[in-house]
């Protein structure tokens, strides 16, 4: 196998496949990470920068950063608390967003996670899962005057199919993620409680942010990516007289620029405004007398 040079490159674990892996590729696209990766090699070198990408289980990620492996990474918060891992959170994605749930079937008597003190319950975050449960068995024993209770709550680890678990007698409930829910009432259950939300984020070993500037050029560059997505420029005409309105409507980021027209009485507004709000804007805007009204994506932006 051919040898790779990792010396004097910023080792960077991204999700090598699932949920997180394409949205990471867009990101890094857009953050003009170059890079070229062999098929089925996990390690890729940055042709134009001093990088190298690591390609990790979205599992592994966080403890790679925590132990040093890697220098920075991306995966989800879910996986940063599972894995009790100490790293610095350097950035919120805004994507792989979702709750981790309690979840019993919807025929079941079980309406909290109190209420299954003693039963099983499947999970791939056992760890967490496990200190969420050790601590209603202690509340538990605590409340009927025990040490600790007979039956203590038997946390047992899945890796995938979770949510099968129930309808296969291997658990009294699951705790897994839930973004549309669609997972969960196809398996007829229901969540009773959530234990975290989550997103993914950009994490970094605490020692290594300060000793590397390239790990905050990346972050900056990842987070100008990040309001490129979200936001779209909106630039417009309106009467002097209506300026106190227009900037209600669309007060910017920090402040819209303002700047005068030939034409006496106008002013021209450059703004930056939510992409998922344009629409309404645009009509708002319309409302109280702005003209010639655009609305433009934006490819990259830096923020102050
Ligand atoms: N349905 C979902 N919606 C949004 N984000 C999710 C969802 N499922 C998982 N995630 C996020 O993506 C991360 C990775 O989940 P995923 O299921 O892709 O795991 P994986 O281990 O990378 O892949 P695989 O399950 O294929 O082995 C999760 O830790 C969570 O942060
Ligand atoms: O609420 P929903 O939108 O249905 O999403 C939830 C599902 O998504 C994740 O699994 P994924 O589909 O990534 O597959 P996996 O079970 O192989 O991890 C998670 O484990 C749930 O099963």
């Amino acid at each position: 196998m051919e040898f790779v040079d990792l010396q004097d490159r910023l080792l960077f674990g991204i999700p090598k496949k699932g949920r997180l892996n394409e949205q990471v590729m867009t990101l890094l696209q857009g953050a003009d990470i170059q890079f070229h990766r062999k098929n089925r090699i996990d390690i890729a070198l940055s042709t134009n920068h001093p990088i190298a990408l690591v390609f990790l289980p979205a599992a592994d990620i966080a403890q790679f950063v925590a132990n040093g492996n890697v220098d920075i990474g991306i995966t989800g918060q879910d996986m940063v608390a599972e894995a009790g891992a100490n790293v610095e959170e350097l950035l919120a994605l805004g994507f792989g967003k979702c709750k981790l749930c309690v979840q019993a079937p919807v025929d079941s008597p079980y309406k909290s996670a109190k209420d299954l003190v003693g039963k099983r319950i499947a999970t791939s975050f056992s760890s967490l899962v496990g200190k969420v449960f050790q601590e209603l068995d202690a509340e538990a024993a605590k409340a009927a005057g025990l040490k600790q209770v007979e039956n203590p709550t038997l946390v047992q680890f899945l890796s995938g199919s979770v949510e099968a678990s129930c309808a296969l007698g291997l658990a009294d409930a699951i705790v897994d993620l839930v973004e549309s829910g669609e997972t969960m009432h196809a398996a007829k259950l229901h969540a009773i409680e959530t234990i975290l939300t989550t997103e993914a984020v950009l994490i970094c070993n605490p020692n290594k942010h300060k000793t590397n500037p390239l790990i905050e050029k990346i972050k900056r560059r990842i987070e100008g990516v990040i309001v490129a997505q979200r936001y779209v420029l909106c630039t417009y005409n309106v009467p002097r007289s209506q300026m106190a309105e227009a900037v209600k409507i669309t007060p910017g980021k920090k402040a819209p620029t303002i700047s005068a027209l030939e034409t006496d009485g106008w002013v021209a507004v450059s703004v930056m405004v939510l992409k998922s709000k344009a629409a309404d804007v645009m009509d708002a805007l319309e409302e109280i007398g702005a003209q010639d009204i655009l609305v433009t994506e934006i490819k990259n932006a830096r923020m102050g």
